[in-house]
This record gives structure tokens, sequence and C-alpha cells, in this order.
């Protein structure tokens, strides 16, 4: 099969699954001060005021007004200042035992590391309590560190303003401010959403754009949508260009100038 374009969307979600016994002193029930409402989703911020000689903490203080008016309609925003080395693995192992709906890391990559170490604990997915299966807590970053090498390996820039935005979209379903490349993208469902454009010509795109909008490109005979667990890089092509595949079986062709990656890593923060 030859394919003249793909891309993707998905949740990049860590599955979340121990009871683990270590206490710390948070208690997510904090979430429960005078602007909380259940309905909302639950978010952690936790924020290493150390982190880049200390600009981390005052960027944050600056930041937290405009987090508020972003987010605050949708989310109940919970901050955790860390008070040592490591105290980000335990905040962030308790929050998603509390049943929070994501952790975000504020800092740099030694302040991520944390959290992404506080989705484990004695190697085994930490789980929330009280939430169903399926459930699972999702990660973020507001990259404000002296390097932040991770968000400079996604092309995301040091900037906070920008990672909130990042959070706040529902991401999953659009690109391109509002094309709706994958409309039965779920960010919770751990997959990642494959649309295949099969030996779509240059006016394809012309003429079938509009359809983007609504999602009704699916109904094209040469479009199909794919959902899988993962994907990966078979082949290298010349140019940057390269063939994926999905559990052994080989999905398209993917032009170097179509990342799918940053698509992919969108859902992380
Ligand atoms: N309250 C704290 N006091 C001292 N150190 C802390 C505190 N909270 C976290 N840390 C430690 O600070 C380390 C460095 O923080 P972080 O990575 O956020 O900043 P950075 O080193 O400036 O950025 P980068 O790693 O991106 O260069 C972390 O590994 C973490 O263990």
């Amino acid at each position: 099969m030859a394919f003249g374009f793909a891309t993707a969307a998905a949740m990049l979600k860590p599955c979340l699954s121990i009871r683990a016994n270590q206490s710390t002193s948070l208690d997510v029930s904090d979430l429960a001060d005078d602007h909380v409402s259940r309905s909302k989703r639950n978010f952690v911020f936790i924020i290493n005021p150390k982190g880049a000689n200390g600009r981390t903490g005052k960027e944050w203080k600056k930041l937290l007004p405009h987090l508020r008016t972003r987010l605050g309609g949708h989310c109940n925003i919970c901050e955790y200042i860390t008070s040592a080395p490591s105290h980000g693995v335990d905040i962030t192992r308790e929050a998603i035992r509390e049943g929070v709906d994501a952790v975000i890391a504020v800092g740099g990559d030694g302040t991520l590391h944390e959290v992404i170490n506080g989705f484990f604990c004695a190697g085994q997915p930490v789980t929330a309590l009280e939430r169903g299966p399926g459930y699972s807590t999702t990660l973020g970053l507001i990259p404000l560190g002296t390097g932040s090498d991770f968000a400079r390996t996604f092309h995301w820039r040091n900037d906070p303003h920008e990672a909130i935005e990042r959070i706040k979209r529902g991401n999953a379903k659009y690109f391109g401010g509002g094309m709706k490349i994958t409309p039965t993208a779920d960010p919770s469902n751990g997959k990642l959403e494959v649309v295949i454009l099969q030996d779509f010509k240059w006016y394809d795109f012309v003429l079938k754009l509009h359809k983007l909008y609504s999602g009704s490109h699916l109904s094209e005979k040469n479009v199909c949508l794919r959902s899988v667990k993962s994907i990966e890089v078979v082949e290298e092509l010349s140019k940057g260009d390269i063939y994926i595949q999905s559990d052994g079986e080989h999905l398209g062709f993917l032009p170097a100038n179509c990342s799918i990656l940053p698509a992919a890593i969108n859902f992380f923060c």
C-alpha cells in the first residue's frame, strides 16, 4: 500500500494501577478549598521553587493568576511547592492515589523526572484508590528549568504561557486551529488515532480541506482511521521520510514534512 499522507494524534498517558504504602503530608482533599467544584477536573501542579536558580519559583508566582484565568473555568488548580529533592515523587504518588486528573511538573528536567517517577512505585504504576478501571492520570509539564531539554526535544519553547495553552486544549481531535483530523479520538483511552489518506493528490487537499473542519473527511473513500496502541518507525527513507507500523502491521508512509511525534506528544502537556 502506498500512502500519500498520514498524521496522528494520540494520548500519551501513563496507566496507573498500584496501591503504595508510602505516605506524605499531602492531602489532596486540600483541593476542597473554597473554590473547588467537584464537577471540574482536578489538576495538581508541582513546583520546584529552586529550579533555574530560583527563577522557577518567581515565575510561578507571576504565572498563577494567568493560569487561573485560562484553566480555572475547567479545573480545580492545586499547587504544591516542593520542600526538598525527591519531594515531587511523593506528592505525585499521593495525588494519583487520590484520583486527580492531571499532575503537572513546573520546573526543569529534574522536576519532570521526579514527577514521572511518582507515577510508579516499586516498579509498578501507581493507581487511584477510588476511581474505576480504565481511569488514569495525565502527566503535564510547564517547562521552567535551566535546560528544559525534554521540552526542547519536542520543540516546545521554555514558555510557560504556551504550556498553559497546551494544557488547556482538548488535544487529540484537532490540529491547525480547529481541523478535526481525528474526530473520534479520546484523550483518555490511551490509543493513538492514525488517519491514513491513500493516494491523495495535491488537488484532493484543496478540494477536501474544508471537510477537515467538520471531521467528515473520514467518509471519503480513500481516507481511513486506525486506532492503535502505538506506532513504530520501521525504516527511514531519504530526506527524513519514514515508514511506520503498529504491532507489526505496516501502516504507511509518513513524509518528512508531516510530523507525527509533536502531534502525539501534544497530549503530554
Ligand atoms: N525545594 C527544593 N529544594 C532544593 N532542591 C529541590 C527542591 N525541589 C526540587 N529540587 C531538586 O532540584 C533539582 C533541579 O530542579 P529542576 O530540574 O527543576 O531545575 P533545573 O536544574 O534548573 O532545570 P534543568 O534540569 O531543566 O536544567 C531537581 O532534580 C530536584 O530534585
